[in-house]
């Protein structure tokens, strides 16, 4: 079965296509290398012992991508590209709703055409905006706080919609909580450009020397610490995920919205200390003000993907901090080589 894979270069996409190499499907990677390197695709392979289909392709080049679908019988998609900094895409709304909305209309477009009817989505659990009270549902309201939210809502109706217009359409809409950790061998991992903006590459960072400290965004909040509290995911148990939510696309038709995340709610300063004593290497850290933006307590009910994909976290937040780490000082200097 082949499977086309957008974004299939990035983070989440690479430990995801290295699983579905794996189970036997053939992958086909369509990415831009906006937020990527080549060199990824060749360490898939190298981990998977298999070769992948590659098209450096912009999901808005129409022209381009329908290449790929004449050149290939797809039987589904598992749509990951797209631009993620949420500080980014307030400065820059056009450039995120240009690429993500209309890069998936175009994706859509030709799905249609070429009656490729069944999708995976990355969504996020940014979609439960700022008021919901965690556990969180998937019947919840939905609301944001960003352009990169908001591209993701609109994403979501516009996913919605095409499926009443065509009910043969078949899609799993994967909200995903804090995805950390990198694959066990430490050849895969993420890999952000400049500082980084999210809590746990920033660790890794200051453990390897790279960065003097960490600013701990507050710790006033109403949680057991004070800091802000997260549902942080093994990012290989939420590749798992994507191969569960494909079985189901393909094998049952409508859609449905699945919280992957584990459901325990941890604070900044539990990554903090899992992270020493995983690792060893003591993180030095200060307490500055709350990230504009920034809610106190964000973490799954998981319960609906159990129940409907047979799906579950399985690593520990230690397993997380070590492979994360094992990434990093393999790699200190990501995918440069
Ligand atoms: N990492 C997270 O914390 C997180 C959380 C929730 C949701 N998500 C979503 O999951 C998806 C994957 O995230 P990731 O962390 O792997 O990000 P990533 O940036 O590592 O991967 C995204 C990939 O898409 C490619 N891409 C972007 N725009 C493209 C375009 N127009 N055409 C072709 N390729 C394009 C990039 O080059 C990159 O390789 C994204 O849609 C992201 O918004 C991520
Ligand atoms: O240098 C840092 C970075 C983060 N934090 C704190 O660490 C926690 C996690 O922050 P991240 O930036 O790693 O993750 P967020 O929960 O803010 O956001 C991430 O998860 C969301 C889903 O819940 C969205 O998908 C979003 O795009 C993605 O970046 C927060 O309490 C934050 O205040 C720090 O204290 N210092």
């Amino acid at each position: 079965m082949h499977i086309l894979v957008t974004g299939g270069a990035g983070y989440i996409g690479s430990h995801t296509v290295v699983q579905l190499l794996h189970a036997g499907y053939e992958v086909i990677i369509v990415d831009n290398f906006s937020n990527s390197k080549p060199e990824s695709i060749k360490r898939i392979q190298e981990l998977a012992g298999k070769s992948v289909t590659f098209y450096e392709v912009d999901l808005l080049d129409t022209e381009a991508l329908e290449k790929v679908f004449k050149a290939h019988t797809l039987e589904a998609v598992i749509h990951f590209a797209g631009l993620k900094a949420v500080g980014e895409s307030v400065s820059i709304p056009i450039k995120y709703y240009h690429n993500n909305i209309t890069g998936t209309l175009v994706l859509c477009e030709l799905m249609k055409k070429y009656q490729v009817k069944k999708m995976v989505f990355s969504s996020s659990a940014t979609v439960y905006g700022m008021h919901n009270v965690s556990p969180l549902t998937e019947d919840l309201p939905l609301s944001t706080t960003n352009p990169y939210g908001s591209t993701k809502m609109m994403i979501e109706q516009i996913l919605q919609d095409i499926h009443v217009s065509d009910p043969s359409f078949s899609i799993a809409l994967l909200r995903y909580f804090n995805p950390i950790g990198a694959h066990a061998s430490g050849r895969i991992g993420e890999d952000p450009n400049g500082i980084p903006n999210n809590l746990m590459p920033y660790i890794t960072q200051v453990a390897i020397g790279k960065r003097e400290k960490l600013s701990i965004y507050g710790n006033d909040y109403n949680t057991h610490d004070g800091t802000g509290v997260r549902d942080y995911i093994h990012v290989e148990d939420l590749a798992n995920g994507h191969l569960k939510a494909l079985e189901k696309v393909i094998t049952s038709p409508g859609i449905d919205a699945y919280n992957l995340g584990t459901g325990k709610g941890v604070s900044v300063l539990d990554v903090v200390h899992n992270f020493e004593k995983a690792t060893g290497v003591t993180i030095p850290y200060t307490i500055t003000p709350r990230r504009p933006g920034d809610i106190a307590t964000c973490y799954a009910d998981p319960s609906k993907a159990l129940s409907a994909l047979g799906w579950k976290a399985k690593k520990s937040l230690e397993d997380m901090c070590r492979d994360s780490w094992r990434w990093q000082t393999n790699n200190p200097n990501g995918y440069d080589v």
